[in-house]
């Protein structure tokens, strides 16, 4: 490879500038990064990302993904709180990725299509983890036609709950053997946390999201919660 004058020399604060600068100049990253803070907005406008809970990504052409600095309140994310990791989860620019990193990892790598993962701590969600243990099964829901590959409300779909784990390679294994022994799942629940849900575009990631958060609420009120 052909080094410009003097890159033999360029130590790490320059190399990090550099990089920084070049996803400045980054469009795909540019745009991915507009959406996912407009995503943040909207979960947070909703009530689903309290104080700096949550994290959002969305994958580049090249497996770059374009991820969420860690601890950003995420209905006031600046520019500078989306960051890149590679597709290992490994920071590319020296900054704190999100701490759940390897979750939104995992999906990529389990889902080739996957160009988006978002990551609700809402209320429904929350709750509806605690009230269930397992699985919740949404069934006869028009709604979930709002779900990718689902055309009608005679469909039944198992969103399975994990064990709350603050050792994150952990939990992102458990979520991967599950998969491998129940086959394609469309969200996870992790109980007392949050959920994950994913698409092929922010836009489609978003719109499961707000499905699921429907069903879900709906499902506290079927377990007699009144919300
Ligand atoms: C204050 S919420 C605790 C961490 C968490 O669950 C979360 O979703 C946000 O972590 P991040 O490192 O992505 O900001
Ligand atoms: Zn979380």
């Amino acid at each position: 490879m052909n080094r410009p004058a003097g890159a033999a020399r360029i130590g790490r604060f320059h190399l990090d500038f550099l990089r920084r600068t070049s996803i400045l100049h980054d469009t795909e990253f540019q745009t991915r990064a507009a959406e996912l803070i407009d995503a943040g907005r909207f979960m947070d406008s909703r009530g689903w990302v309290p104080a700096t809970s949550g994290n959002l990504s969305a994958r580049l052409s090249d497996g770059r993904i374009a991820i969420t600095v860690s601890g950003r309140p995420k209905g006031r994310l600046l520019p500078e709180d989306i960051m890149l990791v590679d597709a290992e989860g490994r920071s590319l620019d020296g900054r704190r990725p999100s701490a759940e990193t390897l979750l939104h990892t995992g999906i990529y790598r389990r889902y080739p299509d996957a160009g988006a993962v978002l990551h609700p701590h809402s209320p429904a969600a929350t709750l509806l983890s605690r009230l269930v243990a397992g699985e919740v099964i949404l069934e006869d829901y028009e709604l979930l036609k709002a779900l990718a590959g689902i055309d009608t409300h005679e469909t039944r779909i198992a969103v399975p709950i994990f064990p709350n784990d603050q050792n994150i390679p952990r939990l992102a294994l458990k979520v991967e053997e599950y998969i491998e022994m129940h086959g394609d799942i469309l969200a996870y629940l992790i109980a007392g946390h949050g959920f994950y849900t994913w698409g092929k575009s922010v836009a489609d990631a978003l719109r499961h999201l707000e499905a699921l958060e429907f069903l879900f609420d709906l499902e506290t009120r079927m377990h007699g919660v009144n919300r």
